[in-house]
């Protein structure tokens, strides 16, 4: 798979700049970064098997992860999300202190009780939007959050509650590539300003749109590694590219450039939200392959090449650990991670008991080693 950033392989330049390059790598293999262990504020962790597969990827390095409840059928009550969390907690590595923070998934029948449950619950963390039919199993998300949603929202206000946005429209008249920017304009800047004291987080932002709106609202975003480093041009870079196809698509290269500059201009509003979303490798490589990216692995490693790249690496770590707690109001991790600069090669894929999944940069060479201290 080929991105825009991680093109060039040493092996295809000519001997001497090659020299050059391996001089530099001399001093700079020695860089290392230890940081306050990273959180993880957007995942998706799927359940069963694939459950088993992928929770040890994020729970070597991540201390915490806002856990996605786009499950089928759907996380929408706090007895459902504590059940989720007892098997996400088995389903973990030995002696890991990994901590799943739950999630609801909001619908148009949600009730304002099961509010108060979840706050009480002191397991769930936050309630997820997603406009019906807007992205993986997001058939029982909301249709009438102005009318129905209502007294729900009102109850989060009450209790603190974030709302967490998956920010898209979907009526089919509207360009896919402008949906997140006619959702600002449409729903979130109309709900921001009916509830101003709602905590609200933008998830995966991916326009210089969302960009703007953040900075000026009393709001915040989590921002992914493919938004960061691919534009859409990776869809089609030498055919199409299923495993690099995820939603909100990605998008133009001045938006992703804008991206770059929120995040490492060291803005508080922007936090580590990595959107790793596995499928199984045969429901993407097909006629109508899901949308959702695999990065858990590879994280981490895109993020240092992000802020090294726009000279901001003195900035990762409140981008990586702190942004995200401080927003949620807990406590920041203790423990530290290694980034080590050294080449590594990521596989091709993982197989578990049901397939195989496919994570992003398959197969390419990533300078940043993550590596628990
Ligand atoms: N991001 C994606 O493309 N897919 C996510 C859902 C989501 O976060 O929208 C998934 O659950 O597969
Ligand atoms: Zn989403
Ligand atoms: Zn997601």
């Amino acid at each position: 798979m080929k991105s825009s950033i991680f093109t060039c392989k040493a092996s295809s330049f000519p001997s001497t700049t090659f020299k050059v390059l391996k001089e530099v790598k001399i001093n700079i293999i020695k860089m290392e970064l230890s940081i306050t262990r990273p959180d993880d504020w957007h995942l998706h962790l799927r359940d069963g098997k694939l459950l088993e597969a992928v929770v040890p990827h994020s729970a070597h390095h991540f201390g915490r992860a806002i856990i996605m409840p786009n499950l089928k059928p759907p996380i929408t009550t706090t007895a459902a999300a504590m059940a989720y969390r007892e098997s996400i907690l088995k389903a973990l590595p030995i002696n890991s202190g990994f901590t799943p923070l739950m999630t609801l998934y909001l619908t148009d029948s949600t009730t304002p009780a099961e509010i108060k449950l979840a706050k009480e619950s002191g397991v769930i963390f936050a309630v997820k939007l997603y406009p019906a039919g807007a992205t993986t199993n997001s058939q029982d998300g909301v249709t009438d959050l102005f009318g129905k949603c209502m007294p729900v929202i009102e109850e989060m206000v009450k209790h603190n509650m974030p709302l967490l946005v998956h920010g898209e429209v979907t009526s089919p008249e509207v360009d896919i590539f402008d949906r997140e920017k006619v959702f600002i304009e449409t729903v979130l800047s109309p709900l921001v300003q009916k509830f101003p004291q709602l905590k609200v987080v933008m998830e995966h932002v991916t326009t210089m749109d969302a960009v703007k709106f953040v900075e000026s609202w009393r709001i915040a975003a989590t921002v992914t590694p493919q938004h960061l480093v691919l534009n859409r041009n990776s869809l089609f870079q030498g055919g199409l590219q299923p495993h690099n196809y995820c939603l909100p698509v990605l998008k133009r290269e001045t938006h992703r450039q804008a991206i770059v500059s929120a995040v490492t201009s060291g803005s508080k509003r922007f936090f580590l939200g990595t959107d790793s979303a596995p499928h199984d490798r045969l429901k993407k490589e097909c006629p109508c392959g899901c949308a959702g990216i695999y990065n858990a692995p590879v994280a981490l490693a895109v993020y240092a090449k992000v802020f090294e790249e726009a000279g901001a690496l003195d900035k990762l770590e409140a981008f990586t650990s702190f942004n995200g707690p401080d927003f949620y109001g807990l406590p920041r991790n203790t423990s530290k991670i290694t980034l080590r600069k050294t080449p590594w090669k990521v596989p091709e894929s993982f197989s578990y008991a049901s397939g195989h999944v496919v994570p992003m940069f398959a197969g390419e060479m990533l300078d940043w080693l993550p590596s628990p201290v």
